[in-house]
């Protein structure tokens, strides 16, 4: 049962690897399979020439082989024939060479368009990364390869039926003798082909912390602190003792492999003898003719030759055609869960009370939930705070009002109806993390990614990145807005920790979305320039919804609401002026950072 699933599994493999090619360049593929199919017919027409050519000289003797009638015509079209399949098989190879190169291209696009597609919980499971590694492993030369194997394979059966057939002209009983010396070889390339699979499997986590490491080591944005710690050493030690396992457990297994191939090639050679002796034999007896015999030799000999390497090639076809699987069961709708095109929202379309019914929400492999039980109200034009100390569930709390996450109970409701398209609650909302990513890309494309669906309009752009206060800056680059933001880019530049944040305001401005969502949006800001942005932050997002965190709570006194969140849950909420009247959490923690300065602020 098993080996009927391995062989089910192994079939629907390579009817992907073909669906694949086609896809691809099916003019590409119908070439190239022509081209094998010609060639299998030249081969058994070549023997059944070569069988009369050597009949003819046998019954007129080697001495009269200039004047016997059919023998030159034969040597004439066997030499043409040869040159005009030469460039056949050519012109093959180069279609070859072209389509693999283009099925390449088409499952490395695969693979991005389900890792985009997939929703974000997914990124925290161990597995979904160890499916996306395998995925990126399987889409690297795997599905061409597979292309090459099985045309290949194809033109070895191909070979098997020509050559099959001149036999059953010449001497039937050979073919089933030549078949059965290939069994062992077959037999010893399905053992490999599973033990590969499996250590494949095994080694995915082990190869993803050998790649992290690798990122680490190369990586621009650490190389800083990686010398200033001297980690250098201790890093590439992990990376070391990562690779070794990884040979140590691979040599191992193809020890085992060369063993039982030079086995089962031992078996195969010594039938194949026996095919040949038998040949001998009967030719001795006369119970066939010489040049019957000869030609067969010639066949035994080409057919053993094809299936061994095709038996041989077995272990590598399998191998190959089970990393698809790994392929096709990532870019699969079910797993990538694909998301339909959807009609952009009108930025200006109303946006009413955003409101948290009882969220709950735990990251998967979590011990407990971050968030807990919590509802809190978003007024339309509202600025509302959330504080709290570290890991208390600010960050969570925001990405669930983002609709990044589904939560686990509990429901989000806009304007009285419960939110169920997230991905078009996250179209209505612009977010600002506290570790936003830095594009190394054109400073206009870290603006304009605001909104990727739409063409960059420069007035706008330029208008986010002054209301960011990163026009001046930008203008001072080498290229302006169209400078690379990466050294490692010719006629690239690099920013301050505070301009990239004002950058990735400006992106958040452009957005122009009516619920904005600031993580710790000043982080990176001096002083005077956070003051400057809390103080104007109603005028910039005048008419939003603005979900605001900070742990710098001075910033938070004008906010309109303010939710203070502990262990996930909200466990005092109010106006600046009620929560210290309250003289509970928030009071604590507000005079706690005011006592740090000399002018605080108690009002
Ligand atoms: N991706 C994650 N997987 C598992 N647990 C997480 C993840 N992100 C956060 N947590 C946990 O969830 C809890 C809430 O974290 P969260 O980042 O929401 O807190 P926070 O209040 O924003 O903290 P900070 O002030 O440090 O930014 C913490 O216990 C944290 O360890």
């Amino acid at each position: 049962m098993a080996a009927e699933r391995r062989v089910g599994t192994l079939v629907s493999s390579a009817a992907f690897a073909v669906r694949l090619a086609w896809l691809a360049d099916r003019r590409a593929l119908v070439h190239v399979v022509l081209v094998q199919v010609l060639l299998a017919g030249a081969m058994a027409g070549g023997l059944v020439l070569v069988q009369g050519a050597l009949g003819s000289v046998l019954a007129h003797g080697p001495g009269a082989a200039g004047r016997s009638p059919g023998l030159v015509p034969a040597v004439v079209v066997l030499l043409v024939a040869g040159g005009a399949f030469g460039a056949l098989r050519l012109s093959g190879a180069a279609r070859m060479a072209v389509l693999t190169v283009k099925v390449d291209r088409l499952v490395a696009g695969m693979v991005l368009e389900a890792a985009v597609a997939a929703e974000l919980p997914r990124f925290e499971e161990p597995d979904f990364h160890d499916r996306l590694q395998r995925a990126v492993f399987a889409s690297r030369r795997q599905p061409a390869m597979a292309v090459v194997l099985l045309v290949t394979a194809f033109q070895a059966v191909l070979t098997v039926l020509a050559v099959g057939g001149a036999f059953v002209v010449m001497a039937w009983w050979l073919l089933p003798l030549v078949l059965v010396s290939a069994v062992p070889t077959v037999r010893a390339a399905g053992r490999e082909r599973s033990a590969h699979h499996e250590l494949h499997h095994g080694l995915s986590e082990s190869r993803r912390l050998r790649e992290y490491l690798e990122r680490l080591l190369t990586g621009r944005g650490e190389a800083r602190e990686i010398r200033a710690l001297d980690l250098g050493e201790v890093l590439t030690g992990r990376w070391q003792a990562e690779y070794a396992r990884e040979v140590r457990d691979t040599e191992a297994l193809l020890t085992a492999h060369a063993r039982r191939r030079m086995a089962a090639q031992a078996v195969g050679a010594v039938l194949t003898c026996l095919a040949v002796g038998c040949l001998w034999w009967a030719a001795g007896r006369r119970l066939l003719p010489l040049s019957v015999a000869g030609a067969a030799v010639a066949g035994v000999w080409l057919l053993s030759a094809r299936l061994n390497t095709f038996a041989g090639m077995l272990s590598g076809i399998g191998e190959n055609l089970l990393r698809l699987t790994d392929l096709r069961s990532f870019t699969a709708p079910a797993v990538a869960r694909v998301v339909t095109p959807r009609q952009p929202q009108d930025p200006a379309a109303e946006f009413g009370t955003l409101s948290a019914e009882r969220l709950c929400f735990g990251y998967p492999g979590a011990d407990g939930p971050a968030v807990r039980e919590v509802s809190l109200e978003l007024r339309p034009g509202q600025v509302v705070a959330l504080v709290g100390v570290n890991g208390s569930g600010k960050s969570t709390l925001a990405n669930l009002l983002a609709g990044l996450y589904p939560p686990d109970s509990g429901r989000l409701l806009l304007g009285g109806t419960a939110v169920t398209d997230l991905a078009a609650h996250r179209e209505r909302t612009a977010v600002v993390f506290q570790d936003f990513t830095r594009y190394r890309l054109a400073a206009l494309d870290n603006i304009a990614f605001g909104r990727p669906h739409a063409a960059a309009d420069l007035d706008r752009v330029h208008e986010a990145a002054r209301q960011a206060g990163a026009l001046d800056f930008l203008r001072g680059l080498p290229g302006g807005l169209l400078t690379p933001l990466g050294k490692e880019f010719t006629g690239g530049a690099d920013l301050s920790g505070g301009q990239w944040q004002r950058l990735a305001l400006a992106r958040a401005f452009y957005r122009d979305a009516p619920l904005v969502i600031l993580d710790e949006p000043t982080a990176a800001l001096d002083a005077q320039a956070e003051d400057q942005l809390f103080s104007q932050l109603r005028q910039l997002f005048a008419g939003r919804t603005v979900v605001l965190i900070s742990h710098r709570l001075r910033s938070v006194r004008q906010a309109d609401r303010i939710y203070v969140l502990a262990g996930g849950r909200v466990v005092e909420e109010g106006s600046h002026g009620e929560l210290l009247r309250a003289g509970a959490h928030y009071a604590t923690l507000f005079r706690a950072q005011a006592d740090a300065y000399q002018d605080a602020d108690f009002s």
